[in-house]
């Protein structure tokens, strides 16, 4: 492989934005990419695609360059030479790379990858905790399959196609995507491809969606008529799956604490042409007092770690703290006890995540079954997607019955 340097500058320069200044590494990216409009989608595939990769293995390239943060210019030169070396290219003859030890960079990969912590890349913290949750050999096999990168995947907007008509739009626009019959509105593209560009897109065919994000809509049953309420719906990836599996019949309220994401949702509604979405900001509990037993559908996507979507958000590992997850598990259990009351009797609710960690799943779903507010919930049926097993992202859902 031959490399340029300018495009080896580039990760270096996002590398030092990331690890140095706290930004988020898919805003870093884009921010560099931004700066040469010479390159072409190969040049900026690699310095995105490098930069993560390096984002991923941080704490084990950083072992076996030898550095420590906060990283100097040298130093993130030495983890691209590591990430070079370790992919089985020839190190440029570049002043960066002068005197690059390629056997020690091998020889230290072998001695540090026997230790899950380095191989994978795990904080301390988050390695005892991850073995205590989920066993040994599961959390292995998961932390490894969410090092790897994600798929892109679309979800064909019902309102206005079907996937094998989306399908062949695509393939007209030289973009060659794959079906998976478990994710009926699903097409993962064959190839990674700049989608958001495409009219299809701009006309509203398609959203940018996990496979593994696509089955949470359908697990909550809603049919067309229905009241339902997507209560953590952000800029509204499950509200708009949710407006085209009611066919644009009956109402889903969208909810949120921040403005500018239910802002974005309507933008997304328009364009996908979901008329049927009413947001409305949680500023107060009077918003879902209003809303007492008057739900027939109940979503609470709730805020949590994100660790099952490391995939696409690989800093998470390096910005996620112990006390966060503490904070985020209240709020979860907060979130299940105030917003359960909105479900009508016989109405159903369920409760996701895209954590993999029992504490924010399975625990708080059993936590609020034992509670006075879950007193007349029934758990009807739980999910959990793994990485590993799956093939995509990682998630868990609880359907639960109101009772009376
Ligand atoms: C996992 S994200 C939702 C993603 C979204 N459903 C989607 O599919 O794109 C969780 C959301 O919960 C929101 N949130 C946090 N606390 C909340 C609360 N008390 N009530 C409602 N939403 C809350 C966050 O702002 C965030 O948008």
């Amino acid at each position: 492989m031959r490399f340029h340097h300018n495009l080896l500058q580039g990760t270096v320069d996002a590398l030092h934005q990331i690890f140095n200044e706290g930004k988020y590494a898919d805003q870093a990216i884009q921010k560099i990419l931004k700066r040469d409009t010479r390159w072409g989608s190969r040049d900026r595939g690699f310095i995105a695609e490098t930069t993560y990769d390096i984002v991923r293995y941080k704490r084990l390239y950083a072992a076996i360059a030898n550095v420590k943060e906060p990283f100097n210019p040298a130093d993130l030169w030495r983890l691209t030479a590591v990430w070079i070396v370790l992919k089985g290219h020839d190190v440029p003859a570049w002043e960066e790379y002068y005197n690059t030890p390629v056997r020690r960079i091998k020889g230290k990969f072998d001695e540090l990858s026997s230790d899950l912590k380095y191989r994978e890349s795990i904080p301390d913290w988050l390695d005892d905790l991850g073995r205590k949750e989920l066993g040994e050999e599961l959390w292995a096999k998961e932390m490894s399959a969410l090092n790897k990168q994600a798929d892109v995947v679309l979800r064909a907007n019902t309102l206005q196609t079907d996937v094998k008509t989306l399908q062949e739009k695509l393939l007209a626009e030289e973009i060659q995507t794959t079906t998976d019959e478990r994710f009926p509105d699903a097409l993962i593209l064959n190839e990674r491809a700049n989608v958001f560009q495409t009219d299809l897109f701009q006309n509203g065919l398609f959203e940018v969606q996990d496979a593994g994000s696509q089955t949470i809509a359908p697990y909550l049953q809603v049919e067309s008529g229905m009241r339902a309420m997507d209560a953590c719906a952000g800029a509204g990836g499950k509200s708009l799956h949710l407006a085209a599996l009611m066919e644009n019949k009956g109402q889903v309220i969208a909810t949120d604490i921040y403005k500018g994401k239910l802002h974005e949702l309507k933008r997304r509604a328009r364009r996908a042409g979901a008329h049927n979405i009413e947001t409305r900001l949680i500023d107060s509990t009077k918003v879902i007092k209003k809303l007492d037993s008057k739900i027939d559908r109940l979503l609470i996507d709730a805020p949590c770690s994100g660790l099952g979507v490391l995939r696409r958000n690989p800093d998470a590992k390096w910005k996620l703290q112990p006390e966060f997850l503490d904070e985020i598990r209240a709020t979860q259990q907060e979130i299940l006890q105030s917003y359960s009351r909105v479900v009508k009797p016989e109405g159903l609710m369920v409760y996701a995540t895209c954590s993999i960690l029992p504490s924010e799943n399975e625990l708080q779903v059993e936590k609020f079954l034992a509670s006075e507010a879950g007193s007349n919930f029934e758990l009807l049926d739980s999910q959990s997607l793994l990485a590993h097993r799956d093939g995509f992202d990682g998630f868990y859902m609880a359907r639960l019955l109101r009772k009376n």
